[in-house]
């Protein structure tokens, strides 16, 4: 910069050299930023970028995704990434639930870094449970991990499929049979409870947990829980924690990465952590030793055409198949904790919602509780003697009640899926590697477009001849295809059990002024309130 002096006044001057350099920086500005709009219009097209870089889904015959499947709007510009920020529970529930009536069929949202495909109806869904690219979990699983590590429902691909299979002979038929003492036993424990009482309120919380954790533990672990102290309540206590963490991870996408959840929520929850894996290793101890000491007895006693096996009288427990295994070198002392820490949460955790809605609708519904009642009376002596599981198969009205308990209730809510690599539906939408699919089943089974006034109580759509046309995926309470659920028998076996000896002891009726269900978002379908029925004995 230079200074020229007039008569008045002093005249600055600029260099012309410095006037160049900033035109030129403008210049190649302009120019970087023109090449960086220019790639993100390019890589737009293939990623959602403000969705964390999520890789768009595409369509076969090349037309717009939107024309195919709805992309609702979302609330920030981020994509989907932040619509269930400040909601709770159960307005993540209820936000779901809305999408679902909006959109009908399916809905497609991007959320952190990948695209997220809603399933609502029976075709498709078919589709999805059916593909052989689709067997993996959904991450979301993967928050499951420090509880059940990597056992059969969260295992991948060859673990899974190894695992399925050794666990699949422990659900035999016969196993099964050989429980019915078990649940006879548990059910009257149940019922003893309220001993004496002509009517009592009964809360359908923890009488049907501790009921459902009994009857797990001693069926398929062969072991007693009366025998272990306060341990059970204390794993029914952890076990909600641990739900409650799973699902504050589902809703804050910051957490959907180990990094921050381990750094800032993590340590909440590792002491729940700890009693429950503890209990499950404490089960897994126990049962060695009495496995033991059975073949020991059985040696001893073994007469020349007995068997040491499962056509042995005295019932051996599911657990014993995976100890044996171990002796084979099949899996070892990690594995089993992680298929025990499975069978125990899903044979406690599923069973207790169906008893929970099952029992609210008997109270609801009078006259079909009666139709129940009626059937029970007419085939189950009174004594007991005769409620095996040929005599549970007949009892139709049960079942049917049953059903469309779960068809309002399903356990789980949502089921998820992840590509593992790009996949085509048959619908002609392209999901990319890593997307993940929700499968809707709560609102499946609400879809007016497999069932008449969906919302309506009425156990008769499950006579045969009113299912013949309906979807087969339009009822799904179990899942369906490869990774079905593995202990559906023996839940329907525990829960028809559990409910005939209810009903010959009591007649069930709502209380007074019932609060209205307020459903949450988690893994399985809970309620904000916990629901109570009466029981009046019945003379
Ligand atoms: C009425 C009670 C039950 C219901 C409604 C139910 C429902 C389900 C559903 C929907 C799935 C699929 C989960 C998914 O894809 O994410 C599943 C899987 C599974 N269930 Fe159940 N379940 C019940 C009881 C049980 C019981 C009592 C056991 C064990 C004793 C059990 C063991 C399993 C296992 C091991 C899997 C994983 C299967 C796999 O991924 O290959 N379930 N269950």
């Amino acid at each position: 910069m230079g200074e020229v002096e007039t008569e008045n006044t002093t005249v600055y001057f600029v260099e012309r050299s410095g006037s160049v350099d900033n035109n030129m920086l403008i210049l190649w500005l302009l120019a970087v930023l023109s090449v960086l709009i220019h790639w993100l219009y390019k890589v737009n097209k293939d990623y959602y970028i403000l969705s964390f870089f999520a890789r768009r889904a595409r369509t076969k015959d090349g037309r717009s995704v939107e024309s195919l499947v709805p992309t609702p709007k979302s609330r920030t510009i981020f994509g989907n990434c932040f619509d269930c920020i400040g909601k709770d529970n159960a307005e993540v529930f209820q936000f779901f639930r809305d999408q679902a009536v909006r959109y009908g069929e399916c809905y497609l949202h991007y959320t952190p870094g990948k695209a997220s495909f809603n399933v609502i109806d029976a075709p498709t869904v078919e589709n999805i449970l059916n593909h052989p690219k689709l067997i993996n979990k959904g991450f979301m699983y993967d928050f499951l991990h420090p509880f059940l590590k990597t056992g059969v429902l969260t295992a991948k691909e060859k673990k899974w499929h190894t695992r399925r299979g050794m666990l699949q002979r422990t659900f035999h038929y016969n196993i099964l049979n050989q429980f019915q003492e078990i649940f006879i036993a548990e059910s009257l424990k149940f019922v003893e409870q309220f001993k004496g009482k002509e009517s009592c309120i009964v809360s359908l919380r923890d009488p049907i947990y501790r009921f459902t954790l009994n009857s797990i533990c001693e069926t398929a672990m062969g072991v007693k829980l009366d025998e272990m102290g306060d341990s059970g309540s204390h794993y029914r206590d952890n076990l909600h924690h641990i739900d409650e963490g799973f699902v504050r991870r589902i809703r804050n996408p910051f957490y959907w990465g180990d990094f921050w959840y381990n750094l800032f929520a993590a340590r909440d929850y590792a002491a729940a952590l700890k009693q429950v894996n503890g209990f499950s290793s404490d089960i897994i101890a126990k049962r060695r030793i009495l496995l033991e000491e059975e073949l020991e007895n059985r040696r001893l006693n073994q007469s020349a055409d007995d068997d040491i096996g499962f056509t042995s009288k005295k019932p051996f427990a599911m657990l014993d198949t995976l100890i044996c295994a171990e002796k084979d070198g099949l899996i070892d002392h990690k594995g089993i904790c992680e298929e025990v820490d499975t069978l125990i949460y899903e044979g406690y955790d599923s069973p207790f919602h169906v008893i929970k809605f099952g029992l609210m609708n008997m109270s609801l519904y009078p006259d079909h509780q009666e139709n129940c009642y009626r059937e029970v009376q007419e085939l189950i002596r009174d004594d007991l003697s005769n409620l095996d599981t040929r005599q549970l198969n007949n009892l139709k009205n049960l079942d049917c009640f049953l059903k469309e308990t779960m068809r309002l209730f399903p356990s789980g809510p949502i089921l998820a899926r992840q590509a593992v690599e790009e996949t085509e539906l048959a619908n002609g939408l392209i999901l990319p590697k890593g997307s993940h699919i929700n499968i809707h089943i709560f609102d499946i089974h609400r879809n007016p477009k497999h069932w008449d006034s969906p919302e309506e109580f009425r156990p008769d759509r499950f006579l045969t001849e009113n299912c013949q046309w309906r979807h087969p995926y339009a009822y799904i309470p179990f899942s369906a295809g490869s990774r079905n659920c593995l202990g559906k028998k023996f839940a329907m076996q525990e829960i028809k059990t559990l409910l005939v000896v209810i009903l010959k002891h009591f007649r069930i009726v709502p209380i007074t002024n019932p609060e209205p269900i307020v459903f949450q978002m988690g893994i399985q379908l809970r309620t904000t309130n916990t629901l109570k029925v009466k029981f009046v004995r019945r003379t």
